[in-house]
């Protein structure tokens, strides 16, 4: 078959769908065997007497690969190695991998162009995108030196799966000098049964070790199909390096979105919906107000009414894009994704070194969580709520102050209120259904549980809030006359002076009244309890008079007993249990009805204090912080999932999992200047809201595994589901439901020209304060763990870790308060990886600067863990920048290979971020 190349598509891994890549028409091709889920075909290359065009002219070579799908004439780049430069003889590091969903066959053609650089600055126009159905560019830079193409079947078949070809000039004439292409065989060949070949790395000896231990699991293999339900469109890249000792690690890189972007934040809306759908009902049901309060709650409804409204809005955009896993940097700013993560991703680097045991790390890369639609001319959350609770404090006088504490706490009682009321009727008809049955101990079961969850209900009112907002609620309603303006008046815990209160320290301002029976309150609530003893205690005796022996084990713990309740008790002995107990729970129902009643329209009326103060600029506040929530939470669930799955099998990390709960460490690198300033307020408060989230893992019952998230503003729970067999090995506790917590922290630091500027002329006191406070919260997190995990495992783990130190290297460098000071990423980073924690690395899109660090981050892993060849250390960092995933992070995101950097801003970048030459420059972001 000719080779032509036909309007070179794109040069990047986009390959199709699993279900399309292997419909092949009426062709029938051989697929290549492979492993499940590992790589179909990798392979290296490495170039022989090159002979340059201009004599004694030294070449910089560099190989495209492209690929001819047997069933088409067509030619599509596929990667490229970097530019190895000044030989005749280029070993190149950067490799070819085909995942597993690669459409490849045997019949595949591979093509291996090789190009002399000239101009390296100039290299990269060759992969710009081009319109369909147009020429490629003219290739700028770089000369044309040979090509040499195969059969992926003549690979796999040819003696040690190496095969050396002549390179020839386009008209196939003149022989240019040999390429060797060589299958990489990891795994496969036994220990010391080494393929060598032996190389000349500038000026070092290397030997191509493929020698492996057995294939050890680190993803857990059995895991990836589950995992690649949630990880969509991989990009995959190889490389090999040499270690310190003169043998080859080899590394592969991969890149995959996930679908989680688009399915949490639509779950998240669709809760938001249900919570203020439920609150509106509630401030309508509020009762009869005054006419001051009743006009506030019509203003507070028309607006509240018009959110949800938004709202559903917001979801029916978000419904259409069924099946999208990448929301684009370019589209940050787009008002019906406002609560999608920006360039969200899974980075991974799995490392298979000599000697040592397979490892992987992760990296979740995405956009600063930040609403960018609603812009930065304010600033961002941290500073809008701090001075929206300001002016709240010092205003009013048209409603009454609660504190953000208190706001929250109603919001948790309505809430446990209604979870828990319908809960109590199903356990009081089960207890009917049990006396009707005459059965004993069905009965003792049916109460055990009403008289837990009775418990529970009774408690949930013991808060002083709920007192203080039935007298607030008392003199709204007509004819409840406030005899003095809403004084500041503290609840329980808020005790501050009377007269006059300092304007920032104002707390809640809860009216008196004198006409007010305090007291009744406590009847009600207390009629519960009462109604709640008479049943035990009517069960207690129904049981005894049938012979039973034992109480009924639910029985009343202060024996206190409402005479009148319990009297008929005694006077009707042996009648129908039903019909004795029947009346009883009715009571129990009328009293527990009476208590929600009165406590949900009186934290209702608390809530309405919040909406009513500003009712716009709140709304729109809500509206900011659910954006960036939405945003952070669906990064945060990728991670979670991600780390559950490739720690399955570590019981160490299992046991951290429910007694400790997981660090989450996101690494910032916004500056403090201009809108990035808002952009890390806002990420600061987001990533801060995720302490409200806690895991669950339950069982799959079906193939749906997508998380599913139930709760409201101030708590959520994410249910994980696993497959049985993976459920089934899981701890006792993990498995009883029991809640995992997550502590996440964040630490900043600018790195670009605009940081640069506020170090000079302006303000670093965000970034400062951030690491300070974060830093508190980490070593918070790391007594926990020292103190809950089990002491044989902190001795083993303090053995191999030196955390105090590392922690208290973190602490002086941000005590230092140094310019660009990425140390503190570092030792953060590490810091996380050691405690098993989940790591994030953000910018404002993911795309630039967030490449530059994980790809710093991974080859400074390779050198610290790996024993990555020092001099190979700034190769290998070109490598993956120059060729890896993250630079088709950034094609995918605004369709040109370049990274949005020019030479004036990377003179400003710490010497490790620039990336090598020819891969930035202007690119239309
Ligand atoms: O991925 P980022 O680093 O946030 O991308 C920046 C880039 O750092 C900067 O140099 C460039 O001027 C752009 O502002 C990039 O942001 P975009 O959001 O425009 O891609």
């Amino acid at each position: 078959m000719e080779i032509k190349e036909e309007g070179a598509s794109e040069e990047g891994q986009h390959f199709l769908p699993t279900p399309q890549a292997s419909d092949t028409g009426d062709f029938q091709f051989t697929s290549i065997q492979k492993t499940p889920n590992e790589p179909q075909l990798e392979f290296i290359l490495a170039c022989k007497d090159l002979v340059a065009p201009v004599r004694d002219r030294k070449l910089n070579t560099l190989v495209q690969i492209s690929v001819i799908h047997p069933a088409e004439q067509a030619l599509t780049r596929y990667s490229s190695t970097e530019i190895v430069e000044g030989t005749r003889d280029p070993l190149f590091l950067t490799g070819v991998t085909f995942p597993s969903e690669y459409p490849i066959y045997e019949e595949t053609k591979i093509k291996l162009t090789v190009y002399d650089v000239k101009d390296k600055s100039h290299d990269t126009v060759r992969t710009s995108v081009l319109p369909e159905h147009k020429d490629p560019l003219p290739e700028v830079g770089r000369s044309f030196l040979g090509y040499a193409s195969f059969k992926v079947g003549e690979l796999l078949k040819s003696k040690e799966q190496l095969l050396a070809l002549s390179l020839r000039t386009s008209d196939g004439g003149k022989v240019v000098g040999t390429i060797e292409v060589s299958v990489v065989k990891m795994g496969e060949i036994e220990d010391g049964e080494a393929d060598h070949i032996t190389t000349d790395v500038k000026g070092q000896k290397c030997a191509l070790v493929c020698e492996c231990t057995a294939s050890e699991s680190v993803n857990g293999k059995d895991n990836l199909p589950f995992l690649n339900a949630v990880l969509k469109n991989p990009v995959c890249k190889l490389y090999r390096f040499p270690t310190s000792d003169n043998k080859w690690m080899r590394i592969r890189e991969q890149m995959s979105e996930s679908i989680l972007s688009f399915h949490i934040p639509k779950e998240l809306i669709s809760l938001h919906i249900k919570e203020d759908l439920c609150r509106n009902q509630e401030l309508k049901e509020l009762g009869e107000l005054s006419p001051h309060w009743d006009n506030l709650r019509k203003n507070v409804l028309t607006h509240c009414d018009q959110m949800v409204n938004m709202y559903q809005d917001i979801l029916t955009e978000l419904s259409k894009e069924t099946g999208s896993s990448f929301k684009s940097s370019s589209s940050k700013g787009e008002k019906t994704l406002e609560f999608v993560p920006v360039n969200l991703h899974l980075q991974r680097m799995h490392v298979h070194s000599p000697h040592l045991k397979d490892a992987l790390y992760d990296v979740i890369t995405v956009g600063a969580p930040a609403a960018h639609f609603q812009g930065f001319k304010n600033g961002g959350l941290r500073k809008l709520l701090h001075r929206f609770e300001m002016e709240r404090r010092n205003t009013g006088y048209q409603f009454i102050y609660y504190s953000p504490e208190n706001t929250a706490k109603a919001k948790e009682v309505l809430s446990n209120i209604n979870h828990l009321q319908p809960l109590i009727a199903t356990h009081a008809d089960l207890l009917l259904n049990s006396a009707s049955q005459r059965s004993p101990d069905s009965l003792k079961n049916s109460l055990k549980m009403l008289s837990e969850k009775t418990e529970l209900f009774v408690h949930a009112f013991k808060d002083q809030l709920v007192r203080s907002a039935l007298l607030a609620l008392y003199t709204a309603r007509p004819g409840g006359v406030l005899k003095k303006p809403p004084s500041p008046k503290n609840s329980t815990e808020d005790s501050c002076p009377q007269d006059p209160p300092p304007p920032v320290r104002r707390q809640d301002s809860i009216p008196h009244h004198s006409d007010y029976d305090e007291e009744e309150w406590d009847r009600v609530w207390a009629n519960v309890g009462k109604s709640l003893n008479c049943i035990i205690a009517m069960v207690d005796k129904l049981i005894e008079r049938d012979g039973g022996s034992e109480g009924a084990g639910g029985g009343s713990k202060d024996g206190e007993k409402d005479p009148s309740l319990v009297d008929p008790i005694i006077t009707h002995p042996r009648e129908d249990w039903y019909e004795q107990l029947y009346p009883l729970i009715l009571t129990l129902k009328d009293c527990m009805g009476e208590v929600v009643n009165r406590a949900k329209q009186s934290l209702t009326f608390v809530l309405l204090q919040e909406l009513a103060y500003s009712l716009p600029q709140c709304l729109m506040l809500t509206l900011r912080r659910d954006i960036v929530f939405s945003q952070a939470l669906a990064g945060l669930v990728c991670g979670f999932i991600i780390k559950l799955h490739t720690s399955l099998h570590d019981p160490g990390f299992l046991q951290q999992l429910h007694t400790v709960g997981l660090i989450v460490q996101y690494e910032g690198l916004l500056s403090t200047y201009s809108d990035e300033i808002g952009m890390l307020e806002d990420m600061a408060v987001g990533i801060s809201d995720l302490k409200k989230v806690a895991f669950k893992i339950i069982e799959a019952k079906s193939n749906d595994v997508l998380p599913v998230i139930t709760g409201r503003r101030e708590h959520y729970v994410v249910e994980v589901k696993l497959p049985a067999r993976m459920f089934e090995a899981l701890p006792l506790q993990i498995k009883e439901g029991q809640l995992l917590h997550v502590y996440p922290v964040l630490f900043n630091v600018g790195i670009n020209e605009q940081q640069t500027l506020a170090e000079r002329f302006g303000d670093v006191s965000l970034q400062e304060s951030i690491n300070q406070e974060n830093f508190e919260l980490l070593k918070e997190y790391y007594t926990i763990f020292m103190e809950k995990m089990p002491p044989d495992y902190i001795s083993h783990f303090q053995e191999q870790n030196d955390l105090k130190g590392l922690l208290e290297n973190l602490h002086q460098n941000i005590q230092a308060k140094k310019r660009k000071n990425v140390e503190i990423m570092w030792l953060a980073a590490t810091i996380c990886r050691k405690l098993n924690g989940i790591r994030f690395t953000c910018c404002k899109s993911a795309k630039d600067r967030t490449s530059m660090s994980v790809t710093l981050e991974q080859c400074s892993i390779l050198r610290d863990e790996h024993q990555l060849h020092k001099d190979f250390f700034i190769r290998a960092l070109d490598c993956m920048r120059r060729e890896g995933c993250r630079i088709e992070n950034v094609l995918k995101n605004v369709r040109c290979r370049k990274y949005a950097f020019n030479m004036l801003q990377l003179m400003a970048f710490p010497k490790y971020y620039r990336p090598p030459e020819g891969t930035y420059g202007k690119a239309d972001t």
